[in-house]
């Protein structure tokens, strides 16, 4: 029998650096949620969404869910304080439902562009290694500063741009999550096996799997959606 394959996504944030939910903006007429929640629900690897969102979306995203009939959706639960707060509620759900899930995928909503390769390729790492993230190589030279002063200059060849999906083993991450090195802040879902001393491997991710964040992203999405930008 295949091994289950799951995604969590989530999508419960304040959208703050945008200044309304970045969510719910129309790109080129379909929300920011529909068009992430569309790949996964397209892609042949992935047996089961979970949504995770803010609670005062809670209803209005139960109401889309049932006008698109995205088959895969098996719960859409209220999210956390902090992005990892959002993604532990989906892993304690998608424990209590899918005990037997093998491998998890945790996405941002934000990041409408996922493709069809990048799912696979994210799969297929992280059956290997057991935890893998997308990444693509920094572009510009990036400096360490405090203060307003250059503290240090990293080796840019070693530097790489992290974006979601995060795959993982589901048994690995989520005990990770639940671990007392869990409650420091952690942008992402790596950093929590990091500190517990596992390797995590990077599959490659894309320029256009942008993370809608600031108004200026929204431009860049139009784009992409129009096919000027490949
Ligand atoms: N408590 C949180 C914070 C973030 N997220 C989600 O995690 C993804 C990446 O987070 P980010 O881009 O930082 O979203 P916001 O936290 O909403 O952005 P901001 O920092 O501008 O408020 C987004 O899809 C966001 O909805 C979440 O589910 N729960
Ligand atoms: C997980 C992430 O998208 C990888 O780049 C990023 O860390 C999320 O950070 P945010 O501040 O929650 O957007």
């Amino acid at each position: 029998m295949q091994e289950k394959s799951s995604v969590i996504i989530v999508a419960a944030g304040a959208s703050r650096r945008m200044g309304r939910d970045k969510l719910w903006i129309p790109l080129a007429g379909r929300v920011t949620l529909a068009r992430t929640i569309d790949a996964f629900q397209h892609s042949s690897q992935i047996d089961n969404i979970v949504l995770v969102v803010s609670a005062e979306r809670l209803a209005e995203t139960q109401d889309l869910c049932r006008q698109e009939a995205w088959s895969k959706i098996r719960a859409v639960v209220p999210g956390g304080a902090r992005r990892q707060d959002s993604v532990c509620q989906g892993l304690d759900t998608l424990a209590r439902l899918q005990p037997d899930c093998r491998w998890v995928m945790i996405h941002d909503g934000a990041r409408p562009f996922v493709t069809a390769s990048i799912i696979e390729a994210g799969l297929l790492a992280a059956q290997e290694h057991q935890a893998a993230i997308a990444a693509v190589p920094v572009k510009d030279t990036i400096k360490q500063v405090r203060d307003g002063k250059i503290l240090d200059t990293p080796d840019r060849s070693l530097l790489w741009t992290v974006q979601t999906p995060q795959v993982f083993s589901f048994p690995l991450i989520h005990q990770a999550h639940h671990s007392p090195l869990a409650s420091d802040d952690a942008t992402d879902d790596a950093l929590l096996l990091e500190r517990l001393g596992h390797q995590v491997a990077i599959f490659p991710g894309s320029y256009t799997n942008i993370k809608i964040t600031t108004q200026e992203d929204l431009l860049f999405a139009e784009a992409c959606i129009k096919g000027q930008v490949e």
